[in-house]
């Protein structure tokens, strides 16, 4: 066994290419600190569970699908309750956030941490920061008690409030330290997991006892190693009911095309999968497949050829689709994240315009932006057990020691993620794997790849049957979950 200590990551390789991506303990820069046996041990309803405490070498590969001579590859450690922790209950003061977008299930994230803090450790000193990453240096904070947060997760949003921008480093760990607090619970997408990080480096290098800890939270879906992330199933589900009314509006009119717009703005996720569970979207585009709309091959032509067969369509964009089609705005929110323009409103009036004034054929369309309303509901069922679970592994994590960490589904189980794993690149559809191809034959879109382009790709085309390996193949392979979506189809993103 060798291993690399680095500030974000501690590797450790073994035999046969096995390699884990560990997350950094107390242990690494503190010594001598006291250990406790896990109150867990003596609660009434997990003392009696054989095998609750996970094994210190229990890991999860990333790979699930092996061949018998591919080196085992990277392994996360796998997240979950420990026979030893770090903290007395009564010496934790711990600290919840929220950054960025909304999302479905964030009050059910805070209300687990909550009430886990408090069930399984007996922990009762928790605040709530507001309004994100600033609150901690520019607003009150509020207690949070089982109590308080016993029905949140019925509404959406987040009680906390959130926001963009904000993220001064000294000031937040300044805000810790003065407050006393010891373990930060920080919940949100890839800018509050790269600024989670750098609390957490500060946080080292002042050599402070204080646990950071990442939940991720996108309803992009655009966070890489994990499964998936909560709110997705939600925000797809939802979708269902705007693309049901773009139809049933299309259907109902002679030339009738309805279009929706979804969330995803670097990432179609929601589109894509909104449209497969769908089954009524004649396109989707998504910003990862960039279109064209005249000539041969061009989403004109294809919105002709369905209004002459079928009478009416429905398209779905995703927010980040084609934005390289209109002008730029070189506008950037507080975070840095590039301002959009209305890309459904934009192709819905070249759309209207082509049809008139080239082809003067008469068409009915109807523009739906439910884009807000999807993010502001609560998480459903299936999302509402995985923000469950994500914050008990969170909370596990933070009294075993562990810091530095962003906890994942990764193949189906809990994992501990090294921040550095979850900032450095975005998950993304690939348009070369198998679910795009699906998505494809089922809408019988056209693939807005020109010939001289489908054999470029073809000739980079590696044997079908060779494993994945590198950082922009999928890295999401996962084992059947009981997740809706993700039982159904396989990995959302390369559609293994
Ligand atoms: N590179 C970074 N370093 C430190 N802080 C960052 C960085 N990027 C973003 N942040 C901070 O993280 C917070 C949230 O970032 P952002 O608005 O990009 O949302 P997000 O977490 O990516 O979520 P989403 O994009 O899903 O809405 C902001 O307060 C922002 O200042
Ligand atoms: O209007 P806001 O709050 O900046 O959020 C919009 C963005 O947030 C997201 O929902 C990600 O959280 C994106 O899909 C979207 O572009
Ligand atoms: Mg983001």
């Amino acid at each position: 066994m060798g291993s690399e200590n680095h500030y974000q990551m501690n590797m450790v390789k073994g035999e046969f290419g096995y390699v884990l991506e560990d997350v950094p303990n107390f242990t690494d820069y503190i010594s001598d600190l006291p250990t406790y046996p896990n109150p867990l041990r003596s609660n009434p309803a997990y003392s009696v569970v054989k095998q609750y405490f996970v094994d210190i070498d229990d890991t999860v590969p990333q790979k699930i699908v092996v061949h018998k001579d591919t080196p085992r590859g990277v392994h996360f450690r796998r997240a979950g309750p420990r026979q030893k922790v770090y903290f007395a209950s009564d010496e934790v003061q711990a600290c919840l956030v929220t950054c960025g977008g909304l999302c479905p299930g964030l009050n059910t994230v805070i209300r687990e941490i909550v009430h886990s803090l408090d069930c399984m450790y007996g922990v009762n000193k928790v605040l709530g920061i507001n309004g994100g990453y600033r609150g901690f240096y520019s607003k009150n904070t509020i207690t949070l008690t089982p109590k308080t947060v016993n029905d949140i997760h019925k509404r959406g949003g987040t009680i906390l409030g959130t926001s963009r921008g904000g993220h001064d480093t000294t000031k937040i760990v300044d805000s810790i330290q003065d407050r006393g607090i010891n373990q930060v619970y920080i919940i949100g997408g890839d800018g509050t997991q790269k600024g989670a990080a750098a609390i957490y480096e500060e946080i080292r290098k002042r050599g402070l006892k204080v646990v950071v800890a990442g939940i991720p939270k996108t309803i992009d879906n655009d966070i890489p190693v994990i499964d998936k992330s909560f709110g997705f199933d939600t925000a797809v589900e939802e979708a269902q009911r705007a693309i049901n009314a773009a139809h049933v509006e299309a259907e109902s009119a002679e030339n009738g095309i309805g279009v929706v717009k979804l969330m995803g703005r670097y990432s179609g996720f929601i589109a894509m999968y909104a449209t497969l569970a769908s089954r009524d979207v004649d396109c989707c585009l998504i910003p990862e497949s960039p279109f064209y709309l005249e000539g041969e091959g061009g989403l004109f032509e294809y919105i002709e050829r369905c209004l002459k067969e079928n009478g009416h369509m429905v398209i779905v964009i995703a927010e980040g689709a084609g934005q390289e089609l209109l002008a730029a705005k070189n506008e950037e929110d507080a975070s840095g994240n590039r301002l959009l323009q209305d890309i459904g409103l934009w192709i819905s009036q070249k759309i209207k315009d082509h049809f008139a004034n080239k082809l003067k054929m008469l068409l009915t369309l109807k523009y739906i932006d439910p884009t807000y309303m999807i993010r502001a509901i609560p998480s459903n069922a299936s999302d509402s057990v995985y923000c469950t679970l994500l914050a008990q592994s969170a909370v596990h994590g933070a009294m075993a020691g562990y810091t530095g960490f962003t906890t994942g589904l990764v193949n189906g189980r809990h994992t501990f993620i090294p921040f550095n794993r979850i900032t450095e690149r975005q998950n993304k559809v690939v348009t070369t794997d198998r679910m795009w191809a699906r998505l494809l034959s089922s809408t019988n879109q056209p693939s807005f790849i020109g010939p001289k382009e489908a054999a470029e790709i073809g000739k980079q085309k590696k044997p079908t049957t060779q494993l994945l390996d590198d950082e922009d193949d999928c890295t999401d392979e996962r084992a059947g979950t009981s997740f809706m979506v993700t039982s159904l189809i396989g990995c959302l993103s390369c559609g293994q």
